[in-house]
């Protein structure tokens, strides 16, 4: 018996993410047998009720119900009311299996008290099954604060119990990132400096906060995105090959990258928020920054003089995540028209909400004159329908299963936390931007000479 314990139940996480996950993971017959979901608040909730809710954000965030799924997935959930002392968390204890998969989908300032609150009622001890915890973003909130938190963690749990997740690894295309790259040989000689001109790396939303105003408000752009999934993206796309596909080996590889970025210094990052944020955090005011874009390079024989450009933005244009490396352009132009004068092709990786990838190449122009044009070689990563496991889901899926490699290692939180702790106290106020658009126009200025933002999607 293996009980999953979601303390949080109630919060936007859950609703949004984690109920849609335990669905699909329930249409597709994964989740193990006999498993209980036990939500837990702070609010007494009649478990009744807290399925009905359970069944209207599934409704929300997940569309269409198929009600014998949902009957077997609401025969599994139950709800307790807590306020996560000792003694209540204790009480518990008594009605928990053997192996229990803790999810703290709680605000990241309560996780130390929580997570030592477990401990201290003995839960963190196993015997005869597991005890394993999964840890949200962020893991802290700067560097000195995530030591702390990871020391906290450790005078109660072991490093094997605890699993810090970053959704992106569970997202097929960002996993799809290491298999394009290693899987296809002809890419290596082209994926370094000789060839790639720049890197552009997007996370774009089209939504806002929304009901999330007062956790966003203390952490921005830098903290909720760039941080963790970003620096994800980013270590994927530059590793070098690790000697096998072992989760220490590709940590270490990912570590690496990490610590051969340059220093940054402010010049390296511009802000922006969104016209309207204020009401819709309910904030009269905030200097917290809502896009972020940055420019760094990383020190290394692969990618030297390679600008990598990052942005992230809340209420832009689209939603819309990408990886994209652009070539070099020829040492000479023989084909073009005299008036054209393309910028050199790029080769994209979509991550979503399209799933797939694309390269550009130059072809001759139909008719008589010798010149050439712009095409785009495109494959989709999947069909429709195919596959189709949240990034939750598959991490859910290997949290039971007790499979650690697309969880974080503590260093990787560590080297993000380095890397960007010089920007982290900002000096200019954001720069507003209209919704709806691309953002901030100081973006531009990240920009060396020739370079130029893609557009989103
Ligand atoms: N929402 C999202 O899309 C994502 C969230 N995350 C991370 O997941 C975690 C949870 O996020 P989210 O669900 O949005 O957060 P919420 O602000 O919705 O909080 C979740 C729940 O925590 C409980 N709670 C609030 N304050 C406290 C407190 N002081 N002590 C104990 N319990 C408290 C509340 O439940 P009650 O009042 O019933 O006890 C609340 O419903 C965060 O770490 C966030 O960074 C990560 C990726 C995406
Ligand atoms: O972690 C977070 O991610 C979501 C975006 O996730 P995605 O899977 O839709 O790309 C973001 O909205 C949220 O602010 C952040 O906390």
């Amino acid at each position: 018996m293996i009980d999953l314990v979601i303390f949080g139940a109630t919060g936007d996480l859950t609703r949004r993410k984690l109920l849609p996950a335990l669905y699909q993971l329930e249409a597709a017959q994964k989740l193990p047998e006999g498993l209980r979901i036990i939500g837990v608040g702070r609010k007494l909730v009649e478990p009744g009720l807290f399925r009905e809710q359970a069944r209207e954000s599934l409704e929300k965030f997940e569309g269409k119900i198929d009600p014998g799924v949902w009957d077997r997935l609401s025969g599994r959930i139950g709800y307790e009311a807590s306020d996560y002392s000792v003694e209540s968390l204790r009480a518990m204890s008594h009605r928990l299996a053997p192996s229990v998969l803790f999810y703290l989908a709680l605000p990241p300032d309560v996780f130390p008290t929580v997570a030592a609150n477990l401990g201290q009622a003995g839960l963190s001890k196993e015997n005869g099954g597991f005890r394993r915890l999964v840890i949200e973003k962020p893991f802290g909130h700067d560097l000195a604060s995530a030591l702390e938190l990871q020391n906290q963690l450790l005078q109660h749990w072991s490093e094997s119990q605890i699993l810090r997740i970053d959704h992106y690894l569970g997202k097929e295309t960002v996993q799809n990132v290491l298999v394009f790259r290693f899987a296809n040989a002809w890419l290596e000689p082209l994926w370094n400096n000789l060839h790639i001109a720049q890197v552009q790396i997007t996370v774009a939303e089209e939504i806002g906060v929304e009901g999330r105003g007062e956790f966003y408000d203390k952490v921005g752009a830098v903290r909720d995105i760039v941080q963790n999934h970003m620096m994800q993206l980013l270590t994927l796309s530059a590793l070098e090959p690790p000697p096998k596909i072992e989760a220490d080996l590709l940590h270490n590889e990912k570590v690496k990258v990490l610590r051969s970025i340059r220093p940054l210094s402010r010049e390296n990052l511009v802000q922006g928020q969104y016209v309207g944020y204020l009401e819709e955090a309910g904030l009269e005011f905030s200097s917290t920054e809502t896009f972020a874009a940055l420019k760094l390079y990383l020190d290394n024989w692969r990618w030297k003089g390679v600008p990598f450009y990052l942005r992230t933005g809340k209420k832009l244009a689209r939603k819309h995540t990408e990886v994209a490396l652009q070539f070099k352009g020829p040492p000479q132009r023989l084909f073009e028209d005299t008036d054209c004068n393309p910028e050199p092709g790029w080769l994209v990786l979509e991550v979503q909400p399209q799933e797939g990838m694309h390269i550009d190449v130059e072809v001759k122009t139909p008719g008589l004159q010798l010149s050439s044009r712009r095409t785009s070689l495109r494959a989709s990563y999947r069909s429709k329908g195919l596959g189709e496991l949240s990034a939750y889901a598959t991490l859910i899926l290997d949290a039971l299963n007790g499979d650690r490699s697309l969880f974080l290692r503590f260093d990787e939180v560590e080297w993000a936390w380095r890397v960007l702790e010089p920007v982290l106290r900002p000096v200019d106020p954001p720069e507003l931007y209209a919704p709806g658009s691309i953002g901030p126009n100081n973006q531009f200025s990240l920009l060396e000479d020739g370079h130029r933002w893609r557009k989103l999607g």
